[in-house]
Formats: C-alpha cells, sequence, structure tokens
C-alpha cells in the first residue's frame, strides 16, 4: 500500500493548533514525515518503555504514534505534536541559517520520544534521538511544548557530531550552555512574537507566570526556578551534575546573552556555529571558547568589527578573559 504525505492539524501542549505533515497508510495517519528533501521526522511515544538507566537506549524509541484521522486534537497526541512540530523548525533553523542537513549534517532522521519515565521534568538526548518527559504538572508540564527546549535538545546531536564537548565541568557547561543560546535563538526565529531570553518558561512551573528554569539575561534573577552564576569568580566546583554543568553553564550563558543584545540572533547564531563546528573540541574550557568565537567573529566579520568587539567584551564581562 502506498504511504501518502497529507497535511494533518495537531492541537500543541499550550492547546494551540498547528499544521503537521503525517504519513496516510492504510487508514490510520503517522508522525512520520519527510517533508524535508528526504529527512523523515519520527515521533514515537514511549509510555511502555521502562525508565531503567535514565538515559536507556534498549527500549527506545518506542511505539510509532497514528492516529485514525489527520486532526490529533486528543490529549495523547498534545506532546507528540510539538515534538514534531518544533524538530521540523530546528531542522530548518541549521539548514537555512548554515546549510546543515539534519543533526549530523548527512541527512539523518530526526527522531523524538515523548512520555517517557513517569511525570519526568526533564528531557535529554540520548546520543541518538531526543526523550521528553510529561512533566509533573507542577514543576512542568510536557517539556515538548517549549520550542527552545527542542531546540536544546536537538543542539546537543549538532554538538556531539561536531565539537563533542565533554559533558562534565567546563566542557560540560559550554555543552550546556550552546544548546541553551542556540535554544533561545531559535525562538528568535520561530517565536518571534514571545522570544525571550528565558529557558523553558512555556512549560516551566505552569502556574506561576513568568518564570523559567533559566534566564540568559540575568543566570541568578527571581524569575531563574535554577540560580546561576554569571561570573567567572562565581565557578562552583561541585561533583554533582557532572560538574555543574546546568550551574556554571550561567556564565557563558551570560556572554552570550551579552553578545545577542549587542548584535543580533542572526550574526550570534552564525558566529556561534562556526565556533561549534570549526573550532571547538571534546575538551575545550571557557577560555577556549572565547578564543574560538572570537576567531569565529574575526573570520566572519573581520579583527577591526563591532561583532568582534561584542564578542571580546562580553567575555570580559563575564571574567572569562
Ligand atoms: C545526563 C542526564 C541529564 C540530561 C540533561 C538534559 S540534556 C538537559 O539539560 N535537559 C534540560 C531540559 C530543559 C532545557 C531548557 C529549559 C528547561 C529544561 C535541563 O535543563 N534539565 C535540567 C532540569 C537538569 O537536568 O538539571
Ligand atoms: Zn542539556
Amino acid at each position: 500500500l502506498a504511504t501518502v504525505l497529507v497535511k494533518g492539524v495537531g492541537k500543541g501542549v499550550l492547546g494551540d493548533e498547528k499544521e503537521i505533515n503525517l504519513d496516510y497508510r492504510n487508514g490510520k495517519y503517522y508522525m512520520i514525515d519527510d517533508s524535508r528533501n528526504g529527512v523523515k521526522i519520527k515521533t514515537y511515544d514511549a509510555s511502555d518503555v521502562p525508565e531503567i538507566d535514565f538515559i536507556s537506549k534498549y527500549f527506545l524509541p518506542g511505539d510509532i504514534m497514528y492516529d485514525k484521522d489527520d486532526v490529533l486534537d486528543e490529549e495523547i497526541y498534545k506532546s507528540a505534536v510539538d515534538a514534531h512540530k518544533y524538530a521540523g523548525y530546528v531542522y530548518d533553523y541549521y539548514k537555512n541559517n548554515f546549510g546543515r542537513n539534519s543533526i549530523d549534517d548527512k541527512g539523518m532522521d530526526i527522531i523524538s520520544s515523548v512520555h517517557y519515565g513517569n511525570n519526568l521534568s526533564n528531557a535529554f538526548w540520548n546520543g541518538e534521538q531526543m526523550v521528553y518527559g510529561d512533566g509533573d504538572g507542577k514543576t512542568s508540564a510536557p517539556l515538548t511544548g517549549a520550542l527552545d527546549i527542542v531546540g536544546h535538545e536537538m543542539t546537543h546531536g549538532v554538538t556531539a557530531y561536531e565539537a563533542g564537548l565533554e559533558y562534565q565541568g567546563q566542557s560540560g557547561a559550554l555543552n550546556e550552555s550552546f544548546s541553551d543560546v542556540f535554544g533561545t535563538l531559535i525562538e528568535f526565529e520561530y517565536q518571534p512574537e514571545k522570544a525571550d531570553y528565558l529557558c523553558g518558561e512555556d512549560v516551566w512551573t505552569p502556574n506561576i507566570k513568568g518564570d523559567a528554569l533559566r534566564d540568559l539575561q540575568d543566570p541568578g534573577s527571581d524569575k531563574a526556578y535554577s540560580k546561576q552564576p554569571s561570573y567567572m569568580k562565581d565557578y562552583v566546583n561541585t561533583t554533582d551534575d557532572h560538574g555543574g554543568v546546568h550551574i556554571n553553564s550561567g556564565i557563558p550563558n551570560k556572554a552570550a546573552y551579552l553578545v545577542i543584545n549587542s548584535i543580533g540572533p542572526k550574526k550570534t547564531g552564525q558566529i556561534y556555529y562556526r565556533a561549534l563546528t570549526t573550532y571547538l573540541t571534546n575538551k575545550s574550557n571557557f577560555y577556549d571558547a572565547r578564543l574560538a568565537l572570537l576567531q569565529s567573529a574575526e573570520d566572519i566579520y573581520g579583527k577591526d568589527s563591532k561583532e568582534y568587539r561584542a564578542v571580546e567584551n562580553a567575555f570580559d564581562s563575564v571574567g572569562i578573559k
């Protein structure tokens, strides 16, 4: 039986309706679409996947999702609709801005699993795919409802194929920061009407307005559920959290905010992408990131440019020098 690509309609986590591409086959509408020059975006249901070593690969991705009609507005599809739609936005962002063809730049399929774990208020890249929890309704709503989270997780994939920043200490904090930065840049590109410097604001503590998990503009602000340092002098040495990768990412995050605020999200994306794919390596630390971003700014805009100076001033400001 032929598989036909059809335009369906889905309802996202926040109740918003959006068009999604579906594959119609044999009376069922599947969330598998290759509407991006052969790259398939495939979304699965991990409800029955055991939450074993947290980042389990043995049972993922779970069950392929399908509906009997092309209107996916039932509760169980909401998280999948956003995972599916937002993975497409992230693909488009990397393709349109940098010519990158998917996570590996070789056109690999983009696989997401939703409903993972038990009310898990987290999401992750497991080395092969993106995995999302449903949240507990208090700490968070289902995490795919935030485009910056989908951008965060898919950027971990890009980082893994490029710099390969090791997930601990300073390289791990850089890994986390690049995911937050691109999550934010993607939000500016695809949701400009509500773009901000907050991370996860669309799903974090749904009963509290205006807060988020992290804040790039002011990592220690009251808006941020997770208070982070903004300056190198306040770097936290800890063995928790892989050496504080979600704590110390506040320092490069603050620098990135200063760059974006100075030269805008498009130019910042060009500089950060070049650093991630050309200069950073698996053991790069914060100072290496300063050098990589300065070199990238020089390559693209020249040494005596306002873009170069924006990066220099930002890293000076947070004490990475
Ligand atoms: C090794 C296991 C941990 C994986 C952590 C994943 S990549 C992660 O960083 N997830 C994000 C989700 C996110 C992203 C943006 C905004 C909000 C929430 C994260 O920050 N997780 C926090 C809760 C954490 O793991 O501490
Ligand atoms: Zn992460």
